[in-house]
């Protein structure tokens, strides 16, 4: 069997590519397990500065596999269980994401709907073809998309957010960058260029800001204000106080180009 996500390096960007075509990228138990295991490979891989996930075939992902949930089911108690590893799991991996070191950039070339949608939200960053289409349509088969709400909630405003959990609509890429869920839409044409641009300058900064100022710019999210700028400011002096960041300033003061010891 091939694998399920497929990791192809590019310098100092990783490309991890959802590899399940004929059945949409389900986020099957085992589609979960394959991200998660990626997902700890580049953790702890110091070469790695940006992560992009995309998808083969036509769709980025439709969300958990109907028919292994179905399966499921036919065993009340088993069913039960086999739901909450599922969702369990599920979680396990969506947290993965921001937790990462490096920035991570969805790019979207197709559908991606209810946990398809969620793991677009998930990410740092999301580029998508003009031709992706994006939904939470759990509720038109009879199922309020509850986990997805939680990535869904945290990257668009709450109304636009319950207006797709609870209608189901589909929305286009467009429609999806005014509300904040992707960061860029381009022709389907230029899209993994665009993805490759965005995570090759994301690769030129200095590597130990960027995973400083990720790993503040999720912390801060989650407290009040006065906490925020109490985080955000030991972050900074942290910052302030390595040698590359002295050669940054420097450099710029002597109006040349920062050489980064840790190159
Ligand atoms: C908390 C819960 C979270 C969840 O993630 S639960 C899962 C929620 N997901 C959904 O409800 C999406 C269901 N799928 C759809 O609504 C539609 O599909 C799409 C709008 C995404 C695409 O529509 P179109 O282009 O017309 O394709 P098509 O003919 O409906 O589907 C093509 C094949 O893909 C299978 N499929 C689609 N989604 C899923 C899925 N989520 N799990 C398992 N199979 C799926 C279909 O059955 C079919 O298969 P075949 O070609 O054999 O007839």
């Amino acid at each position: 069997m091939e694998d399920l996500v497929l990791r192809h390096d590019s310098g100092h960007v990783a490309r991890l590519t959802l590899n399940d075509p004929t059945r949409f990228n389900v986020l099957s138990l085992e589609m979960i397990d394959a991200l998660a295991e990626a997902f700890r490979q580049i953790e702890s891989d110091e070469h790695i500065r940006a992560v992009i996930l995309s998808a083969h075939g036509k769709a980025f992902s439709v969300g958990h596999d109907l028919r292994q949930m179905q399966a499921s089911r036919s065993d009340e108690d088993a069913g039960r269980a086999a739901f909450e590893r599922l969702f369990s799991r599920c979680a396990g991996m969506m947290q993965m994401i921001p937790a990462l070191p490096q920035p991570v950039i969805a790019e979207v070339q197709g559908i991606a709907t209810a946990a398809g949608c969620q793991l677009v939200a998930a990410c740092d960053l999301a580029v998508a073809a003009e031709t992706a289409r994006f939904g939470v349509n759990g509720v038109d088969i009879g199922l309020f998309c509850s986990t997805p709400m939680v990535a869904l909630t945290r990257a668009v405003p709450a109304k636009a957010a319950f207006e797709l959990l609870v209608t189901g609509d589909f929305i286009d890429a467009e429609r999806a960058q005014q509300l904040g869920l992707i960061s860029r839409v381009v022709p389907a044409a230029g899209l993994s260029d665009e993805a490759m641009r965005l995570a090759q300058k994301i690769a030129t900064k200095l590597p130990a800001a960027v995973r400083m100022g990720k790993r503040a710019f999720h912390d801060q999210l989650r407290l009040g204000l006065s906490d925020a700028y109490d985080s955000a400011s030991g972050t900074i002096c942290e910052n302030l106080m390595l040698p590359d960041t002295n050669e940054g300033i420097s450099a710029f003061l002597e109006k040349r180009k920062p050489a980064w010891a840790s190159d």
